[in-house]
């Protein structure tokens, strides 16, 4: 059972689907006020009708790597639920495939953009002003730790997320704790290429016989953004079923 977020309010960017819908839904569970962010309006509103409705989460649409709509999210929330306590920077992309030698260095700043600044641009923005309590939860992946065939920039983004992590931990202490997730495979969309009509295939190479499911990841998540994480900071928390241990990310 999660701990109680109760009083809670909590922003979770990328969050009309996948592992951000998962983990949204968890913290509402255990309590807080939601606010999702995501690109498009229409899935956002889905999802909030999906949290339970406007008296306990907020969608806005826009996307994570625009500093104005970071600004008019934060003061959203802030003028409907109050000032943001647990900030969750789930928002990722590799919309690129192939080794890093050909890689096209417009799509590499996109995707540095997106997966890295936009996590600090949040931080920024949500914790400016006197230091306050709060929890920044950033979602990595295994292969900012195991390189990963077709998608290295993509980990070495992660790998940077992390060491974000770990920077912020230590500068936003002792009020603010920062933590990562590093997920391996987990079923949706973003990951459907890497299993895809060969889920079976790959899951039996998993220690734990099966890829991941958004819950697993948003179970880690809400234990991370509640009070029973309370001496954990600058760490970041692998689910993977176990494929590191084989040598392998995904
Ligand atoms: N699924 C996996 O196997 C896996 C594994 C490791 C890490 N991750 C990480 O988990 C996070 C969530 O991944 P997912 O699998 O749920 O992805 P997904 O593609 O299913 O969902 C991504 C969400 O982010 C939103 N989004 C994408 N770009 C955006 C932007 N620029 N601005 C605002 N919103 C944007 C989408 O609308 C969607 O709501 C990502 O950071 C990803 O790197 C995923």
């Amino acid at each position: 059972m999660t701990a109680s977020l109760s009083g809670k309010v909590a922003l979770v960017t990328g969050a009309s689907r996948g592992i951000g819908l998962a983990i949204a839904t968890r913290l509402a569970a255990a309590g807080a006020r939601v606010c999702v962010t995501a690109r498009k309006p229409d899935p956002l509103a889905e999802a909030v009708s999906l949290l339970g409705g406007p008296s306990v989460a907020l969608g806005v649409a826009g996307r994570a790597d625009d500093p104005e709509h970071r600004s008019s999210a934060v003061a959203a929330v802030e003028a409907a639920f109050g000032p943001i306590d647990i900030l969750v920077n789930n928002t990722g992309i590799n919309p690129v495939f192939g080794p890093l030698l050909s890689l096209d260095l417009g799509a590499a700043r996109k995707i540095f953009e997106v997966n890295l600044l936009s996590a600090l641009g949040w931080v920024q923005t949500a914790f400016a002003g006197d230091p306050r309590p709060g929890v920044v939860v950033n979602l990595s992946s295994v292969g900012g730790q195991v390189p990963p065939p077709g998608i290295s920039f993509y980990g070495v983004t992660k790998a940077a997320l992390e060491h974000l992590t770990r920077c912020l931990a230590v500068e936003m202490a002792p009020h603010v704790r920062v933590n990562a997730v590093a997920p391996a495979v987990v079923k949706t969309k973003f990951a459907t290429l890497l299993y895809e009509g060969r889920e079976e295939e790959v899951a039996a190479s998993y220690p734990l016989a099966r890829l991941g499911i958004p819950d697993d990841v948003a179970a880690a998540v809400a234990f991370l953004a509640s009070d029973e994480a309370a001496w954990i900071t600058g760490q970041t928390l692998v689910i993977d079923g176990g494929i590191t241990l084989t040598g392998r990310g995904a």
